[in-house]
């Protein structure tokens, strides 16, 4: 297709309706799939990922209609009937849906499941939930790089009853936390988990919703421990999603950087280890009456509330703490189009986790402060924690840069990095890399630079935004 690029500098006006939360979804789904009955989803996220984890129990012999208010209807055998099949299921970019599946197939008795995906979704690494499941023991083939001793897909899961465990999950993933409560889930007797780091926690939040206490969340040595209990018997439900903050976070950003703008989100998802998008804007706006949220309330113990933003012409530089990443990791690359539009210094520490998403995500974000002729830096400190600096106001840096670095990972996981910056009538090429987030964070920044961009291959949007070109007449 040929393509002259964009510019979205227009300001965004009214109520914007932003689609239903990513993560929820594919959780609320995976919870009718296991019901035997009738199970209603109000606005859901009706994306390629979603419909991707939805795809997987239709090859198991769930059905589904889609309502004219466009709400998913689920009807399920239930998880019983799922047993001794043997399927082919492609997951498309949709890593939420591969780690979390795996966890659960993998504990369904005599059920064979054949896994494959895209290039992205080929090269995420899959050794952080095959080794506990392993531990588990777990039957799953995958493609193993012996050089770094890494999985990936093809991957085949031989479904058997696991046995317990008690596991200290290294890593700061969602992911791998919400495998394997889903393990612990269908075993006999649980498991028990430990986690440094605080991340998302819609997977307990719905299985205590709807199981009293089957998942139970405690502060332990500074750790996090979650006992998990079996199910031994899973009900059809009725569940409304909030709109997903990681969206709206592109909406709110482009409101921010451009005159005149205007708006207000209802029914955003603010859960509070999905917010710190919307603390961290409001350090940088520093600024009460910019962003102002109303009508709080929680639904299905989630926490739920109207965003109401207007353009703000005064940002500053901020530091977002290791700590804090898993609470905003999806929306690194446009909170640093935000960053390089404000005055000083901004540092993301422990930006690692970056690199294995649905494209180095790192490398990514560079070339858009690149885009953005934004000085920036990386660095990596002696424990290996990578380090992001923003800094508009400087043109060069006097420290000793590690910006090479940061793609010596793993070679299994290589993320392929396209140089392929301008076409030939000078307009900037942003190769999405098969990375929605990274293809809307540069259609965002054209909004803010002189240039316009060409985004290659911006169907990814489709995986979670499905509505995004709409709202700016793309
Ligand atoms: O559990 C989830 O729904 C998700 C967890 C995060 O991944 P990790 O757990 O790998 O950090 C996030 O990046 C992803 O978009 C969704
Ligand atoms: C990382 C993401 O999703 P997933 O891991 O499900 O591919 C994302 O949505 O930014």
């Amino acid at each position: 297709m040929i393509n002259s690029g964009v510019q979205l500098n227009s300001p965004l006006q009214g109520e914007i309706k932003i689609p239903g939360d990513k993560s929820i979804t594919h959780r609320a789904i995976i919870f009718s799939a296991l019901a035997n009955g009738q199970s209603h989803i109000r606005n859901p996220l009706l994306s390629e990922d979603c419909m991707k984890t939805m795809q997987s129990f239709v090859d198991l012999g769930v059905t589904y209609q889609i309502d004219d208010d466009n709400n998913l209807v689920i009807s399920s055998p239930g998880i019983d009937e799922f047993k001794h099949k043997e399927v082919t299921i492609d997951l498309g970019n949709s890593g939420t849906s591969l780690r979390l599946l795996t966890g659960l197939f993998a504990s369904i008795d005599g059920l064979v499941v054949h896994i494959t995906g895209d290039e992205s979704l080929s090269k995420r690494p899959m050794k952080r939930v095959i080794k506990p499941l392993k531990l588990m023991g777990a039957k799953i083939d995958a493609q193993y790089h012996s050089g770094d001793d890494e999985y990936t897909l093809p991957m085949t899961i031989y479904g058997k009853s696991l046995r317990s465990i008690n596991y200290e999950i290294k890593e700061a993933s969602a992911q791998v936390k919400s495998s394997l409560i889903f393990a612990g889930l269908l075993n006999d007797q649980g498991v028990t988990l430990y986690q440094q780091a605080a991340t998302r926690n819609h997977t307990e939040i719905m299985v205590n919703n709807l199981y009293a206490d089957h998942v139970i969340v405690e502060k332990v040595n500074g750790q996090f421990k979650y006992t998990v209990k079996p199910i031994n018997r899973f009900l059809p439900l009725t569940y409304s999603v909030p709109s997903d903050v990681s969206s709206a976070a592109f909406i709110i950003i482009h409101a921010l950087l451009n005159k005149g703008s205007n708006i207000e989100l209802n029914r955003v998802g603010l859960n509070p280890t999905r917010n710190a998008i919307i603390n961290y804007i409001n350090k940088v706006i520093d600024n009460d009456d910019v962003i102002s949220i109303k009508n709080i309330s929680v639904e299905h113990g989630e926490t739920i509330g109207n965003i109401i933003v207007q353009y703000s012409s005064n940002h500053h530089g901020i530091t977002i703490q290791k700590n804090d990443i898993p609470n905003i990791i999806d929306e690194i690359p446009i909170l640093s189009v935000l960053l390089s539009q404000s005055k000083g210094e901004s540092k993301i520490e422990h930006v690692n986790e970056l690199i294995v998403k649905e494209s180095n995500r790192l490398a990514k974000t560079i070339e858009l402060l690149e885009y953005l002729n934004t000085t920036y830096d990386v660095i990596k400190n002696g424990d290996g924690d990578i380090t992001l600096i923003i800094n508009p106001d400087v043109n060069e840096w006097s420290s000793d840069s590690s910006l090479n670095e940061y793609k010596s990972i793993k070679p299994s996981l290589q993320r392929f990095i396209k140089q392929d910056k301008q076409n030939n009538e000078g307009i900037y090429r942003l190769q999405s890399e098969h990375d929605h987030r990274i293809a809307m964070s540069g259609y965002i920044a054209s909004s803010v630079v002189n240039k316009p961009i060409q985004v290659i291959g911006d169907e990814c949007i489709q995986t979670s935004f499905p509505t995004f070109k709409e709202i700016f007449d793309l």
